[in-house]
């Protein structure tokens, strides 16, 4: 006889949410789970939004959980839906848009939402919190078009977002309410000298200034202050807290202080529905730190699965500033008082400070900021309230303030293994010498795939390698290289090297035979293998569509309410009146939300469903733009000698004749081009992969370019004189990229790994070569196909994407 599973919903795709469900998971819970999210994305790592933003990782890159994690565990997801009530009678969970789901049991993970501050003016446009994906991509945009910005908030957030916005480019104000920065985390000391080293990055400050009012008409243009005085800003920052999502909660008549109020086991006051995470108040208190709601998820999940597990009773918080070259830790009480016995250790030249706080010799906090080594020790001595010993002085305090450095691996010698090195995730030493010494893995990134060390907000990296090195001893050096991903330890050569060698014919059978630590590999190598297999086989490599990122999947660009943007192609940026009056009469019949003149000269239809997609595309009977695709996405051009008085070459004809000939087949990363009629250069190709000006009666190529977050000015190339040298050498320039280019790696990068000299070497200087690279991208541009007509002749794979299958 088989036992009925239960059904569980989860509200809140977030970290919590998934989290616990994760644990769920591990420990084998039978249950048929069910998740909504507000947000129209997987799970995503909301920590890594400051690294999205400071530029050191894509939206893709903070993927925890995509789409294919949902299928394989068979959990039914609904993104981009809101649930708004609980039924208790009915024993339904009802979302916004109607569905109603029944439960077993329910788990309210609904997170937090920014506190934006209640003055005149706050509505205006330009003023933004920052907490997740829609957010970061407004603050993206914004850094393009707007040169001033003010974050109000002077804590971890506001400070994360300034020097984000500053990397952008813009000039940032920081404006906070108190004399020091980051007060709840950090004593006078450590915030004056935090101060300084972000002012010397570049970050301004408006110290002790309450803001009254933002002014200007419909734009933010100012903050005003309480003192009278202003600040001129065209983008606000709101990083002045945030309020748990209690809404739900409050209407299926839950109990509701500031947070979802819980006892020890994570159970609200209705039967059989829980909560964890930020939306959560435990014995009175919300936290806004990943660690504690991972450990109220890890009771949760055992609680739920029937396993012995102590009661939750609360968590130790410690923090991390995540801004490169500035290292803060601060865990439990930072401001002395009469009654604590301070130890204190301040070195002005190396810029480093120490301070433990004792309480009847119980060490109760610490503060740190300059040499963080001893970051792990201190959070778990806290965290245990341990007493100071000679011994524990001399671990913790070293040669002083900074004496971490020559002892490092002594103190990883010296923990103990039950000691925790990533709070975030709770992971204790053990774990990861296990890892090591058991799996065979050698790497940071293995290790993290095994036993989630480093996955959260990474501030325990350094621990981890540290015991690698302590484990591995000599053999770390040689295993510090780093594999594509967890799942191999194999650099992208490697892979090459290997598929080549072995004759290696799909995603599966490399992963397979090169001994992948995940049988499924990740979201990060699967479509890198696909890309690398159609590289090398042009022709016979069958496409795994399912390794795609979504917006590939679907040949279209998701937005942040769900709908999608469709980009038909308008080689070189020229279109005609007739095909103008057909994207008009489509944008009309299916409610097109706005038609937006694009960057790469084109129109972009945004917001059209899913399920009008097929029918769109098929009425506009045009080339996909390929906007979403790493791929050719425009060819920007001038009038040229067409039409310009000054232009000598026909730009326009030539970026017509390169778009159409490069058009659709997959590159690295995505890929932009633009020819210009003359050195004015008004088509910009300075920031272009390639970009091409009409010089001294014949073309000046530019290779390397990029106008996105790390900017970059293309590196002239070569000049030639006639058409047919251009095409060969864009195509070489092309193909030499796509076959020795990292999975994402934009030409901007690639040229500085490879080296401008080098690459004009092998295409400039070697003839015979320069043509076999241009024959070969000719053998690869004849295999492709326009994805549009493929996908509307191919009624499965319609049905599949755009009718029965939520992405
Ligand atoms: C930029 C940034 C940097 C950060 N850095 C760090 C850091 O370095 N270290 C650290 O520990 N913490 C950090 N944090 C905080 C950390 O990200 C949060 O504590 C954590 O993500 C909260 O997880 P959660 O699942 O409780 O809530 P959330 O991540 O807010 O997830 C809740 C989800 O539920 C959805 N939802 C809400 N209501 C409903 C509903 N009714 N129906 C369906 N869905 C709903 C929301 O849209 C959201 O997607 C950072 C936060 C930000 C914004
Ligand atoms: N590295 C990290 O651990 C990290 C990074 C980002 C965010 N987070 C978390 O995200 C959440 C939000 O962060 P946060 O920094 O917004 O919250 P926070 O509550 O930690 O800090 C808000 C800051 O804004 C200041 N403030 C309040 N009102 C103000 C006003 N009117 N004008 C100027 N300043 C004012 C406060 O003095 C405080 O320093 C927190 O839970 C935080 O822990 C953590
Ligand atoms: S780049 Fe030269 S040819 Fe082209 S539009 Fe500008 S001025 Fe005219
Ligand atoms: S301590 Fe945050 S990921 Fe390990």
């Amino acid at each position: 006889m088989t036992t009925k599973r239960e059904k569980l919903v989860l509200v809140g795709n977030g970290m919590a949410g998934i989290g616990t469900l994760e644990q769920i998971l591990k420990l084998g819970g039978a249950y048929d789970i069910t998740v909504f999210g507000s947000e129209p994305h997987p799970n995503y790592n909301r920590i890594m939004l400051s690294y999205v933003l400071e530029g050191s990782k894509t939206l893709e890159d903070i993927v925890l959980n995509d789409w294919s994690w949902y299928k394989d565990n068979r959990i039914t997801l609904y993104t981009g839906t809101t649930v708004t009530r609980i039924d208790a009678a009915s024993r339904q969970v009802i979302a916004d848009n109607g569905i109603a789901v029944p439960y077993d049991k329910v788990i309210l993970a609904t997170g937090s939402r920014s506190f934006i501050l209640p003055i005149p003016g706050s509505d205006k446009n330009g003023v933004i919190g920052f907490r997740d994906i829609a957010d970061c991509e407004a603050m993206l945009e914004a850094a393009g078009q707007y040169r001033k910005a003010a974050v109000i908030g002077g804590g971890l957030l506001g400070l994360e977002a300034a020097k984000g916005l500053v990397n952008l480019g813009m000039d940032v104000t920081v404006v906070h309410l108190m004399e020091d920065l980051m007060e709840r985390q950090l004593d006078r000391n450590a915030s004056a000298m935090l101060q300084a080293e972000l002012e010397r990055q570049g970050i301004k400050f408006a110290m002790g200034k309450q803001t009254v009012e933002l002014v200007g008409d419909e734009r933010v243009q100012g903050l005003r202050f309480s003192d009278g005085s202003e600040l001129a800003a065209d983008f606000v920052v709101m990083a002045v807290g945030i309020k748990p999502n209690v809404a739900l909660a409050q209407a299926s008549g839950i109990t509701v202080n500031r947070g979802i109020v819980v006892n020890d086991y994570m159970e609200t006051s209705m039967a059989d529905v829980f909560s964890v995470g930020e939306c959560t108040e435990h014995r009175g208190v919300c936290y806004g730190l990943v660690a504690p709601l991972f450990e109220q998820g890890a009771v949760l999940a055992k609680h739920l699965c029937g396993a012995a597990t102590l009661p939750y009773e609360g968590s130790v918080v410690s923090t991390k500033l995540k801004i490169s070259g500035v290292d803060v830790f601060s865990a439990g009480e930072f401001i002395e008082t009469p009654e604590h016995v301070v130890i204190a250790a301040k070195d002005e030249w190396k810029k480093t400070y120490k301070k433990v706080l004792l309480r009847n010799n119980a060490i109760v906090g610490a503060v740190l900021y300059g040499d963080i080594t001893e970051s792990a020790s201190l959070q778990k001595l806290v965290k245990q309230g341990a007493e100071m010993t000679e011994e524990i002085y001399a671990e913790v305090m070293g040669a002083g303030c900074c004496g971490g450095g020559t002892k490092k691996s002594a103190s990883v010698e010296a923990m103990a293994d039950e000691e925790i090195v990533c709070g975030c995730n709770g992971v204790t030493k053990k774990a990861i010498v296990d890892a090591v010494t058991e799996n065979g893995f050698t790497t940071v990134d293995e290790i993290k795939a095994c036993t989630g060390a480093t996955r959260s907000c990474g501030g325990c990296k350094p621990v981890v390698e540290q015991i690698l090195q302590y484990v591995l001893g000599d053999g770390f050096r040689e295993s510090a290289k780093q594999g594509i991903c967890g799942c191999t330890p194999l650099s992208r050569d490697e892979i090459v090297a290997e598929i080549k060698a072995k004759g290696l014919r799909s995603g599966k059978e490399v992963m397979n035979v090169l001994g992948w630590r995940q049988e499924e590999g990740c979201s990060k190598c699967r479509p890198a293998l696909n890309y690398y297999l159609g590289m090398l086989y042009p022709d016979t490599h069958e496409e795994e569509s399912e390794s795609r990122f979504v917006n590939e999947r679907m040949n279209a660009n998701i937005q942040k309410d769900g709908t999608f943007t469709v980009v038909p192609r308008m080689y070189g940026g020229v279109t005609t009146p007739e095909d103008l009056k057909k994207i008009a009469d489509v944008s009309l019949k299916y409610n097109v939300k706005v038609v937006k003149v694009t960057g790469g000269q084109r129109l972009d239809l945004i917001g059209v469903k899913r399920e009008d997609l097929p029918k769109v595309w098929e009425e506009l009977d045009m080339p996909s733009g390929y906007a979403y695709a790493k791929s050719l996405r425009t060819v920007k051009t001038c009038v040229g000698s067409q039409f310009c008085r000054f232009g000598t070459q026909d730009s326009m004809s030539m970026g017509a004749l390169l778009e159409r000939k490069y058009e659709r087949l997959d590159m690295p990363a995505k890929f932009k081009m633009a020819v210009n009629g003359c050195p004015r250069n008004c088509a910009e190709a300075c920031t272009k992969d390639i970009g091409i000006v009409g010089n001294d009666g014949g073309w000046e190529i530019f290779i390397g370019g990029n106008g996105g977050i790390k900017a970059r000015l293309a590196d002239s190339f070569c000049k030639v004189k006639t058409d047919e040298e251009l095409v060969e050498i864009c195509s070489a320039v092309i193909q030499y990229y796509r076959e020795t280019g990292k999975y994402l790696e934009r030409t901007s990068e690639w040229v500085e790994r490879m080296g401008l000299a080098h690459i004009q070497d092998v295409i400039l200087n070697d003839e015979d070569n320069r043509k076999q690279l241009a024959a070969r991208i000719d053998f690869a541009l004849a295999q492709v196909t326009e994805p549009w007509q493929a996908m509307l002749k191919n009624e499965k794979a319609r049905n599949a994407l755009f009718e029965t299958v939520k992405p």
